[in-house]
């Protein structure tokens, strides 16, 4: 396969049985770019995992780290990431012991931000100050799906109003993309007064907080699927999606390599070791899309 998808051959790329990763790539290809649709994540999946030298900030950490956040209220919300991100990532705790505490982080950090003042005027400045960044490789990656069609869902539990202002802010946000993530309610005079629900967090992304969409049944057509993940959690996002017939998971193993990679290699059949781009996946769409 890395003859045909040469990025497949870049030093990033870990896959425990390529056979199996070839042979989808090819039904994927077979099928058809009519057949595909695509699942992603956003947070450390579309964007950075390391920019400037430093962590890139999450959706989240692009509000609670901003200037319109008290200094103290900072404070807070920095300790929370401190205690529940080694949480959210620890291999050896199941996804069912995580649950439970992953929506204690995400209500507190949610509580914490309602008592902020927060504009909806503000975000766009906000996130221009972030220093966020997409994946190298970003515009090939959202130019190829709008060009040919493909829809593009992006199932993120993060915040939605600013991960589509990012996108929108690197002149990405194409008519193909529909978005399901933690959107902001702002009352009359555009201050922050809650989260809409359901709660998305890193352990729920699936059919359950998709109720009401639809969104998968209008696609019944599209049974070729490219999911793009950098959590366990991820792994589900595709699970409400009728009559699969080909699925490939591509994982982005961005922190915590040694410990994880074990359970990454099992659960994803393409692991992108601490790579900062969308090389591989530009790849694998454009051998999928070319006629040949
Ligand atoms: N208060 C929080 C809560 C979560 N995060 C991170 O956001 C990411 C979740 O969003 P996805 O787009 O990846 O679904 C995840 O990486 C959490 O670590 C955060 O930074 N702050």
């Amino acid at each position: 396969m890395g003859f045909r998808v040469p990025e497949l051959r870049n030093a990033s790329v870990r896959i425990q049985h390529p056979e199996r990763a070839a042979a989808i790539i090819r039904s994927l290809k077979e099928q058809g770019p009519s057949k595909l649709q695509v699942i992603s994540d956003f947070d450390m999946t579309l964007s950075r995992f390391w920019c400037h030298g430093r962590r890139c900030p999450t959706s989240h950490n692009i509000l609670s780290d901003s200037r319109v956040i008290s200094e103290d209220g900072r404070k807070q919300l920095k300790d929370l990431l401190h205690y529940y991100y080694p949480i959210e990532i620890d291999p050896n705790r199941t996804p069912e012991e995580k649950q439970p505490l992953m929506v204690e982080w995400w209500s507190r950090v949610h509580e914490l931000l309602v008592q902020q003042n927060i504009h909806k005027e503000d975000i766009a400045q906000i996130v221009r100050e972030s220093g966020v960044m997409l994946r190298d490789g970003f515009k090939e990656w959202f130019d190829q799906l709008h060009e040919h069609n493909v829809p593009l869902f992006i199932f993120s539990a993060g915040v939605g109003d600013v991960l589509e202002e990012i996108i929108r802010q690197a002149n990405v946000f194409h008519a193909n993309i529909n978005v399901v993530s933690n959107y902001m309610d702002f009352d009359e005079n555009g201050v922050l007064r809650c989260f809409k629900g359901p709660l998305i967090h890193t352990y729920n992304k699936n059919n359950s907080v998709l109720q009401g969409t639809e969104y998968f049944q209008q696609l019944s057509t599209r049974t070729s699927i490219i999911l793009l993940g950098d959590s366990m959690g991820d792994l589900t996002m595709a699970d409400g999606v009728p009559n699969v017939e080909n699925i490939l998971k591509i994982g982005f193993l961005n922190d915590k390599v040694e410990e994880r990679m074990g359970k990454y290699l099992d659960a994803y059949d393409i692991v992108l070791e601490r790579d900062e781009t969308l090389d591989v996946a530009n790849g694998i769409l454009r051998y999928i899309l070319t006629e040949t």
